[in-house]
């Protein structure tokens, strides 16, 4: 059984148009993932595609104005906003995206021991920093003094010294040079080794492939493919969805073949399919409702002309 279960998370948030006046403007709509321990999800998508809202909606520190709807299950059973605080960073950790998470005021090493539970919080830092590579002394470091690699493996630490059994990590490789990068995914595959359930939130499909079991392609606001990592290969052709395929091609060592168009705003899309208005393979049928998930040969895809 999966760990974690999201079956057809909507998230509207509501917005003020004027002084009286209200709008509810969906973000994320009908989700579909699910997650099993020792297995690395990869979610993929660009910027505004709603990555880091469903890690949000996962562990329910969505902002007040934000509606929710749709199932979260964790260990077969409904994730409450109680359940969710009971669990949130205990059994389920988040590597933020960003590092102004860290507390500016507050030593590193300081910062680490807080989020330990179970064992002695020092022995469990400094364990956590040697895993990661950061010397000893960086726990006496505040976060400015360190080094933006340095504050990302913090993070990590922080993340993994609660024991987590399902892990969440929002983009943790912006920025760095590939020799990080690989060393930050090679740490959630040994996480994920050790049996923890890791959903891996990334722009970057090529690193998160290093590592992934599968990857969930995200396009404004919703899962259009969930596919085994093994099928980007070559062409593309067995991968399920036209974006799915488009961001494969569009990677420098294929064929860097670019779509046209931008991805939907959350207040404007179109009705149907989100994709159609790009897709080489558009119908009118896709403009008639949004495609249902289907599954197809081993993966899940919301397309009405994926074969
Ligand atoms: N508090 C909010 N109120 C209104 N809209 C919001 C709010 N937070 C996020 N959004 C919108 O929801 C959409 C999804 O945002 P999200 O942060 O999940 O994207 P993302 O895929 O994580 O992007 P990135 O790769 O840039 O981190 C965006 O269009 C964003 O503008
Ligand atoms: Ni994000």
């Amino acid at each position: 059984m999966a760990l974690l279960e999201v079956d057809g998370l909507s998230v509207a948030f509501t917005t003020y148009t004027g002084r009286f006046s209200q709008t509810s403007v969906p973000v994320l709509h009908n989700m579909t993932l699910d997650l099993s321990r020792g297995e690395i999800v990869a979610v993929i998508g660009s910027s505004g595609s709603g990555k880091s809202l469903l890690a949000h909606a996962i562990l329910g520190i969505l902002p007040g104005n934000a509606a929710v709807s749709g199932d979260i299950r964790y260990d077969g059973e409904l994730l409450t906003q109680q359940r969710q605080e009971a669990l949130r960073g205990a059994e389920i950790s988040l590597v933020p995206q960003a590092v102004s998470y860290l507390d500016p005021l507050m030593r590193a090493g300081a910062q680490v021991r807080t989020a330990v539970r179970g064992g002695d919080p020092v022995a469990e830092q400094r364990k956590a920093f040697e895993r990661y590579r950061l010397p000893e002394h960086a726990e006496r470091f505040y976060p400015h003094q360190l080094s933006g690699g340095m504050a990302r493996r913090v993070l990590v630490s922080m993340a993994t010294v609660s024991g987590a059994r399902l892990l969440i990590a929002d983009e943790p490789t912006p920025g760095l040079d590939p020799d990080i990068v690989r060393e930050t995914v090679t740490q959630l595959r040994e996480l994920a080794d050790s049996g923890t359930a890791v959903l891996l939130i990334s722009h970057d499909l090529e690193s998160a492939l290093q590592v992934a079991d599968r990857v969930a392609v995200f396009y404004a606001g919703t899962t259009v493919e969930i596919a085994q990592a093994s099928d980007f290969t070559a062409g593309g052709s067995r991968l399920r969805h036209p974006y799915s395929k488009a961001l494969w091609r569009a990677l420098p060592q294929n064929e860097f073949e670019p779509i046209p168009g931008a991805q939907p705003q959350p207040g404007s899309l179109p009705p149907g399919c989100v994709f159609a208005p790009r897709c080489t393979l558009a119908t009118d049928d896709c403009t008639a409702e949004r495609p249902a998930m289907k599954e197809l040969r081993g993966g899940k895809v919301r397309c009405i002309h994926a074969t």
